[in-house]
């Protein structure tokens, strides 16, 4: 049986349909070892044996028939009514403990996801889980079987002669030691085994994800024999556990061929003892003992099953629940939460300072800034100057001290993250596009909004005109991760995502920059009218993008370094002023191409 924190409650909630397995299996175990006595009977009754009667009419045998028919439709049913509540319930097991590491997979932070791999996570999601579901399936049924199966038969065994059953103990003694021995090496062995699998699942995942870099690169030779690294890995680990739990299966099977050999061995012995004498250890006896003994092989095989079994889910287990005990980074704090149930759109940066979890280095410094709601705000600077590390901070995506963010003048760590997000519209800068159809991707904030919204939308984007050209149009299925659409697609779609929320803080993080200026001036002409009086932050790193914006912030190396109108910067700041002549220089020499 597998315990641990997170599984043990499922005793409880489906305890009944354990019980009720439990039953039908005490049931069938019976009536399975009704047969060998029954088998027993006749052949001491055919051999005329006294104190049996001896079964010479057509009745007897009719009702021994009858008898044994009776027997083999209670085991049907019985093994029926034990699949069903036994396996039936482990895969209902399986079902929960997936959605509740999927709901805990949903909550944890952008951090937890930026130090584990998906390929990781995935092998927790089928491995892991499926080594647990088999505990509780097949495991439980091994060991019920072990447990009643083997002491009815041995009960039984014992009755007929306690002095061969004694012989046949010792060895069973044997088993149970080597298998308390073994089980430590066998939970080592599968612990390393699917780590071997997590890492052939990482590789192959990012490979897949990675193609067009692998291509383009003509890397293939080299991802092929790295492939093979790991692959070989993964081999060799399995081989190794295969050799443990081989080792464990011989075993046994060995330790009960010699215990037969013993019976045999001895109950042959009593058999001719008794001949002429005192006949208490008949032929049919002995077939009946041998009947038995033949009941009990299936339980001590599983001894070794149920050893491998349990080492494997109890690893399995370890590793959900490492996972499953992750804490939740970024959440409410129910002490100060405010409730607030709107965020209008004012935003005050208050001397912030960041370093992202786990590093030293400070991304942003100092910052400090009021955003007016309704305001158009445009951000700007080199590359890696924290640009998106600015908005993402507005998503609450990372913790914060205390008054550095405000919405709305509330300290955002007293917000509910819920308010702030519903009140947030993002279109980030990978553009992520989910495989489904596009008018699910464009309303994926609303599941009930209509057709002519979702096309509304997708017209302020701009992106209306190359759906309809699709065959299917707002029906037309998307690729993996967008895949069939152009990156400029992808971003507008990703834009009409954002709108369609109607947000009262819209962030476009890049957005623009796979789209050509022509269709960049429509959407952002669209805008202005569609957000009057909205608060709108546009991360860009085309002057053109943001040229209009009331405020304009140049970031640089984590830190405000110049703010105000276009004009005003200008004239004011020389990076600024620098930037745009030369992207004026780049566009003239475009133009002139
Ligand atoms: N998850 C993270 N963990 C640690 N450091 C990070 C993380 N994300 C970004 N950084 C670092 O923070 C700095 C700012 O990154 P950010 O993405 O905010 O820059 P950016 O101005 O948006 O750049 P770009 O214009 O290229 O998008 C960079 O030095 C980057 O390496």
């Amino acid at each position: 049986m597998l315990f641990g924190k997170h599984v043990n409650k499922f005793y409880l909630k489906y305890g009944v349909f354990f019980l009720l397995g439990v039953i039908a299996l005490i049931l069938v175990d019976y009536y399975q070892l009704l047969i060998p006595e029954y088998i027993g009977n006749i052949i001491d009754g055919l051999n005329g044996e006294e104190g049996v009667e001896i079964i010479d009419e057509m009745a007897d045998i009719t009702q021994v028939i009858i008898n044994l028919l009776w027997i083999a439709l209670v085991i049907v049913f019985g093994r029926f009514a034990w699949r069903i509540f036994i396996f039936g319930t482990s895969r209902q097991i399986d079902y929960d403990l997936r959605n509740k590491m999927f709901a805990h997979a949903e909550k944890l932070s952008q951090s937890y996801y930026g130090k584990k791999k998906t390929g990781g996570l995935m092998a927790l999601f089928t491995n892991d889980l499926n080594a647990i579901r088999m505990a509780f399936g097949p495991g439980l049924l091994m060991l019920f079987d072990v447990l009643i199966l083997g002491t009815l038969a041995f009960y039984k065994m014992y009755n007929l002669d306690p002095f061969i059953t004694y012989m046949a103990a010792i060895p069973l003694f044997l088993i149970a030691v080597l298998a308390t021995f073994v089980s430590k090496i066998t939970r080592q062995k599968f612990r390393e085994r699917q780590k071997a699998f997590e890492d052939l699942s990482d590789f192959t995942q990012e490979n897949f994800y990675g193609i067009t870099v692998v291509k383009a690169f003509v890397n293939e030779i080299r991802e092929i024999r790295a492939f093979a690294k790991v692959n070989k890995n993964n081999q060799e680990k399995n081989e190794a556990y295969i050799r443990v739990s081989t080792l464990l299966h011989v075993s046994i099977e060995l330790f009960i061929n010699v215990v037969r050999v013993i019976m045999l061995g001895l109950g042959a012995l009593l058999v001719m003892n008794t001949i002429g004498e005192e006949a208490d250890f008949t032929v049919g006896n002995l077939t009946t003992y041998i009947g038995y003994f033949g009941s009990l092989i299936w339980p001590m095989m599983a001894i070794g099953r149920l050893i491998n079994m349990r080492a494997q889910a109890k690893a399995s287990l370890d590793r959900i629940s490492e996972f499953l005990d992750e804490p939740i980074e970024i959440k409410d704090d129910r002490e100060q939460l405010e409730h607030v149930d709107e965020i209008y759109g004012k935003i005050t940066f208050n001397n912030l300072s960041f370093a992202y979890p786990g590093t030293e280095k400070l991304v942003l410094k100092n910052i400090s800034l009021t955003i007016e709601k309704g305001q158009t705000i445009g951000i700007i600077g080199r590359t890696g100057s924290g640009k998106t590390t600015m908005v993402d901070l507005l998503l609450r995506l990372y913790n914060l001290r205390t008054n550095e963010l405000l919405l709305d003048d509330h300290d955002i760590m007293k917000l509910p993250i819920k308010t702030i997000r519903d009140s947030i519209g993002y279109v980030p800068q990978d553009n992520f596009i989910f495989s489904d159809y596009i008018r699910n991707n464009i309303s994926f904030a609303d599941d009930e909004a209509d057709i002519e919204l979702v096309t509304e939308m997708a017209k302020y984007s701009d992106v209306h005109q190359n759906i309809i050209d699709f065959p299917s149009q707002y029906d037309t299925m998307v690729g993996e991760r967008g895949v069939t659409l152009s990156g400029g697609q992808k971003q507008r779609i990703s834009i009409a995502r954002a709108l369609l929320k109607k947000p009262n803080i819209l962030i476009m993080d890049d957005s623009f920059s796979a789209v050509d200026t022509k269709t960049e001036e429509s959407v952002i002409s669209n805008l202005k009218k569609l957000r009057q009086g909205q608060t709108t932050i546009i991360i860009a790193h085309r002057i053109s993008t943001i040229k209009e914006a009331d405020q304009i912030i140049y970031l640089e190396d984590g830190e405000v370094y110049a703010k105000g109108t276009h004009d005003e910067l200008i004239k004011s700041c020389k990076l600024y002023h620098d930037l745009v002549l030369r992207q004026q220089l780049e566009s003239e020499l475009e133009g002139e191409e």
